[in-house]
Formats: C-alpha cells, sequence, structure tokens
C-alpha cells in the first residue's frame, strides 16, 4: 500500500466480506472506488466539488461513509483531485470510519474514466469485487449498496442501480444553428427507460477489462461492459442517491440530511 493509506485493520469477528462460516468457500472481498476529482463546474464557483460542504462536512466524506455503512466494503479508494491527495488523506483521518474499512487516496485524472481507471489500478489483488460510486452522490443508503454487491455475488458481472423517470425523454437532433430549435426524431417508451446512479457493481476482471479496451468517451463504468457484448442488470436504485451536479441539487441534498438528522434525533 502507498504512503497515502492507513494500515489494514486486523480481521474483526464484527465480519467482513471475507469471513465465513467454517467449511465454506470465503465470500470475494469488496472494494469501492469513489471518483472525487472531478471540478464541479455545474455547481458553480469554488472549491472541488466533493470537497464542498453539505450538513457542514465534505460531501466526499459523506460519500466515503456511504460506502463504508455496508458490510460487504472493506476498502474504500478515494480518487482526489490531481493536486489535492494529501488534502484528501488528512480529511479522512480527521473523520472516522469504522474499524473494518481500509482506506487509500490517489490522486485522479482528466475525465471521470480516467480517474476510475487510476483507481483500480491501486487496487490491491485480493479484492474481486468493485464497487464504483460517484463523490457526487453523497447520500445513497446502505440498502442500495448492500442490494449491488449482493447482485454481483450472486454472479452478475455488471450491477447499476436505477429509478424509473418522472419526465417524457425525447431524442433530439443537434439545432441546424446556434439558438435555432432542436428537431425531435424520437420519444423512448418511458416505461423502459430507467435513470442510473452509483454504485455500479462489478466482478473485478470484467471492470478491468473493460477501462483496458473500451476508449470511447462513455458517461458511466457500466456502458464500458455492454460495449464488450457482457450484460449489465438493474437493481432498484434510490431517490437520495441523486447526484448533486447543480445548485438545486445542494439545496436538496442539504434538506434530505436535515431530515436525516431530525429523524435520528442528533
Ligand atoms: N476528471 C474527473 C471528473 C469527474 N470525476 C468524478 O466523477 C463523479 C461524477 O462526475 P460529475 O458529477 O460530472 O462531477 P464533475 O466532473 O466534478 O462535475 P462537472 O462536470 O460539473 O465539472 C464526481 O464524483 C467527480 O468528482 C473524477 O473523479 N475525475
Ligand atoms: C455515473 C453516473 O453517475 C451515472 O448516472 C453519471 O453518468 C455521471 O455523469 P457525469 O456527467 O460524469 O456526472
Amino acid at each position: 500500500m502507498s504512503d497515502e493509506s492507513r494500515p489494514s485493520p486486523p480481521e474483526t469477528s464484527a465480519g467482513t466480506s471475507a469471513e465465513t462460516p467454517a467449511g465454506d468457500r470465503p465470500r470475494p472481498r469488496t472494494a469501492a472506488v469513489i471518483p472525487a476529482a472531478g471540478r464541479g463546474v455545474r455547481l458553480g464557483p469554488g472549491a472541488p466539488k466533493a470537497l464542498r460542504a453539505l450538513g457542514g462536512t465534505p460531501m466526499l466524506i459523506h460519500a466515503v461513509r456511504a460506502m463504508a455503512a455496508s458490510r460487504g466494503v472493506s476498502l474504500v479508494v478515494v480518487v482526489a483531485p490531481p493536486d489535492g491527495a494529501g488534502e484528501v488523506k488528512s480529511l479522512l483521518d480527521a473523520h472516522a470510519l469504522p474499524e473494518r474499512t481500509d482506506f487509500l487516496v490517489v490522486p485522479g485524472g482528466e475525465t471521470r474514466q480516467e480517474s476510475v481507471r487510476l483507481g483500480l489500478d491501486a487496487l490491491p489483488p485480493e479484492y474481486d469485487i468493485v464497487l464504483v460510486h460517484d463523490a457526487a452522490r453523497p447520500l445513497v443508503p446502505v440498502d442500495s449498496v448492500d442490494a449491488v454487491i449482493d447482485a454481483v455475488r450472486e454472479g452478475a458481472p455488471a450491477v447499476v442501480p436505477a429509478v424509473p423517470l418522472a419526465d417524457t425523454v425525447k431524442q433530439v437532433e443537434p439545432a441546424a444553428a446556434p439558438g435555432e430549435p432542436e428537431p425531435v426524431v424520437a420519444t423512448p417508451e418511458r416505461a423502459r427507460l430507467r435513470a442510473v446512479q452509483t454504485p455500479q457493481g462489478f466482478d473485478r476482471a470484467t471492470l478491468v477489462r473493460a477501462h483496458g479496451t473500451v476508449t470511447d468517451d462513455v458517461t458511466d463504468d457500466a456502458s464500458m461492459v455492454e460495449r464488450l457484448g457482457l450484460a449489465v442488470v438493474v437493481v432498484p436504485g434510490h431517490e437520495e442517491a441523486f447526484k448533486v451536479t447543480r445548485p438545486l441539487d445542494l439545496v436538496l441534498a442539504e434538506a434530505v440530511l436535515a431530515r436525516r438528522r431530525l429523524n435520528d434525533g442528533f
């Protein structure tokens, strides 16, 4: 492990993914890669998005805690802004994670794809299942994380959490000239469309192969697996796993967090 890591804690009886009843095959171990190296241009000027505060705590810390909340996740790899790995390491040192969860910090790249690949490159060999989770989805509930891990453990090479759409979606052609209206060319059947979230879960070898093979620009990791011709399956996502992209998303995230804190009594 690099200097940017905490030493692995001893196995505990609290139950890592490798723990099994006597005689059973060990369960595959799961690591979560968190791409957090984006600027957050759509959120507006300020610090890199992952380091901006949500309820007084950096968004990245919420995302790391969301992964660490799953008893199946025993390593979190944070892909930090390229010049911010030291700051991210200090943040993680300052915010307690469960004893069972180890972490690593690596510097990210120019694109999300590149950042995910750099996170994958840093994974120790003993992890067979990989989750990829956007730092920009800080409020994903643990049940969604567990559902993705379970589906990969049951044999799916690639799993995405997703929710139905509320809006009708139109496919358009680019406008003939700037300022001209965009012509609609199709209306896909909404009932068959899904809005895809993270964490997306993968058999590690499949994801590594996808990142080593697919060079086109894509907006998520599962579409790289689709391009290999392999099956990707959907499990139910959650409305609170939305992505903080624009200023209004941050307002919603603050409200969701305030509601949780009220319900939890702190
Ligand atoms: N070079 C990049 C670009 C994005 N990401 C991460 O990928 C996730 C999803 O990306 P997005 O929400 O688009 O974040 P940004 O790229 O920061 O946003 P924007 O496009 O508005 O700049 C985020 O957690 C972001 O930090 C990354 O690790 N490395
Ligand atoms: C991976 C993702 O969150 C799935 O919805 C999304 O595609 C990321 O897109 P972004 O434009 O890089 O935020």
